[in-house]
């Protein structure tokens, strides 16, 4: 029997990833594109929606507060963007940061996937943007909205990691002052490139020495036991140094 023919279904696809981006850049814009302040401004929704009208009639009275509500303590806002090839580990990552195990297998991120991290100064908004091909076309609209980036690589993928350096590269030239962090993931696999190869394979040591970009050995969800180092504590220290 011949092959049915591909085209129309990605076609589809293609074309359903496409709207599914718009849709999640416009959110991603009304949510995080008011810079540094605090997106939770009493009587606004998070969405940037109108508080809800009260009716205008004559006889109505609102009912008399007894109490102010306490204002919320104000806590800075910091953004880090988690990007990286599909299967590199920036869910994983995201899960491990926020103390939960990670996922059997690969589940794909089709959009945004974000965590909220407190600590003592500020909170981290850590936001993953799948890395799917698709998805990878709207990873450029942004970096100019976040204080740091994590490029995530699955060290162990040779044949794809052309295709991370062009990504991570073209991430570099859109903002040349945002600090990146790249980490060179599943370092636990044996056939993972060791840092030093990867510096060169990404092409890192040919970038501006002006410019923030640490490489990180990590394993964020090592396979088996007896991993010693599972990676997430030194790119969390890390980060905290860059956002403090
Ligand atoms: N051996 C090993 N596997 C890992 C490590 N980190 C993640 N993985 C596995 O890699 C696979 C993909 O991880 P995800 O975190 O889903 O990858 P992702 O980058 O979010 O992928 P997309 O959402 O498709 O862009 C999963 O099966 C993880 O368990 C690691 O450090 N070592
Ligand atoms: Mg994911």
């Amino acid at each position: 029997m011949a092959p049915r023919p591909l085209g129309p279904l990605v076609l589809a696809l293609g074309g359903a990833a496409a709207v599914l981006g718009s849709v999640l850049f416009i959110l991603w814009k009304t949510y995080f594109g008011r810079g540094r302040q605090r997106r939770w401004d009493q009587g606004e929704a998070w969405w940037g929606a109108e508080p809800a009208r009260l009716p205008e009639w004559d006889e109505w009275e609102p009912e008399e507060e007894d109490e102010e509500e306490p204002a919320l303590e104000e806590l800075e806002q910091r953004e880090v963007l988690v990007l990286g090839l599909d299967g590199s580990g920036k869910s994983t990552f995201l899960r491990v940061l926020s103390g939960k195990p990670p996922l059997e297998g690969h589940i794909p991120t089709w959009g945004f996937n974000s965590v909220r991290l407190p600590t003592k100064d500020f909170e981290v908004d850590l936001l993953e943007i799948g890395g799917n091909q698709n998805l990878r076309f709207y990873w450029k609209e942004f970096v100019n909205e976040v204080d740091v980036l994590v490029f995530m690589v699955d060290s162990a993928d040779r044949l794809r990691l052309p295709w991370a350096r062009q990504e991570l590269h073209r991430l570099l030239d859109k903002d040349p002052d945002l600090p990146v962090v790249v980490v060179a993931n599943k370092q636990d696999l044996s056939e993972a490139l060791s840092v030093v190869e990867l510096q060169q394979e990404l092409g890192l040591q040919a970038i501006d020495t002006q410019r923030e970009v640490f490489l990180l050995a990590a394993s964020v969800a090592p396979a088996g036991p007896g991993f010693e180092n599972p990676g997430t504590v030194h790119i969390w220290k890390l980060l905290l140094e860059l956002l403090s």
